[in-house]
């Protein structure tokens, strides 16, 4: 049976207790099948970063369960957790997130080398290249624009080989043509290269890069559009209120 890369079941969370109790999501159940790129969007509140954060086992559901592949997240102590997210998730966030006094090839391999593994160089290679940072290895991020920086970050989320790789608005901080670089550089891992990208955004021009975009309201997912253009997002997103 083909397993998903990633699957949220029923999955709940809920920010503190009693009257202040916050229900950031309410019950949602998604598969997020291998080699697709599906964006996740919603208005303000309705529970897209604490998605991420539950998909990321960053964060644990109050109830529900989040499963990588076939590893359940929620049952695995901290530090197993922490190192299935190391070697199994690459992350992008909107902030690039890179140490600036590592040269770009060290950032790229850090999360090797915190996992005490070695980099398999045709497979470094290949990232490098596909994300177009030839001949740059050995600047540091300070001497790189934005768009090269989240290129970066990029190769340093594929480097491990991960199974799903979750983006956290990552062309929020880009002009709009490096943007749309960068998004077609995230749609071409997924098509050239069979990665799984998740990836949250407010921009429906961004959604539209990916395959299928997921919509969440209120903590519950409320529909989902393939094939997406920016046009249907946007009409979907102002069906969902206030964005
Ligand atoms: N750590 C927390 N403690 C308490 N409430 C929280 C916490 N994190 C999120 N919330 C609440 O949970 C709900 C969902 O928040 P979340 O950040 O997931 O939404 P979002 O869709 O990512 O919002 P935005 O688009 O504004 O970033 C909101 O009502 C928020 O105030």
């Amino acid at each position: 049976m083909r397993t998903d890369a990633l699957s949220l079941q029923a999955v709940r969370k809920v920010y503190g207790s009693g009257g202040g109790a916050v229900t950031a999501l309410d019950g949602v159940t998604v598969g997020i099948r291998r080699g697709t790129f599906t964006a996740v969007m919603g208005p303000s509140g309705s529970g897209k970063s604490t998605f991420l954060h539950c998909a990321s086992g960053m964060d644990r559901p109050t109830s529900g369960r989040v499963l990588l592949g076939e590893t359940d997240l929620g049952a695995l102590k901290e530090a197993r957790l922490t190192e299935v997210r190391r070697d199994r998730i690459g992350f992008v966030f909107q902030a690039y997130n890179l140490l600036p006094s590592l040269t770009v090839l060290q950032n790229i391999t850090l999360p090797l080398r915190l996992a005490g593994r070695r980099a398999d160089s045709a497979w470094l290679r290949e990232v490098v290249s596909r994300v177009g940072l030839d001949g740059r290895l050995d600047r540091h991020p300070a001497e790189l624009s934005g768009g090269q920086q989240q290129r970066v970050a990029i190769a340093r989320a594929l480097v491990a080989r991960p199974e799903v790789v979750l983006a956290d608005e990552p062309t929020g901080a880009l002009d709009s043509r490096t943007a749309s670089q960068v998004l077609t550089l995230l749609r071409s891992i997924v098509d050239d290269m069979g990665q799984t990208v998740l990836m949250v955004t407010h921009d429906p021009v961004a959604a539209s890069a990916a395959h299928s975009v997921l919509f969440l309201a209120d903590g519950r997912l409320a529909g989902e559009l393939h094939a997406p253009t920016p046009e249907k997002v946007a009409e979907r997103m102002t069906h969902l209120g206030e964005w």
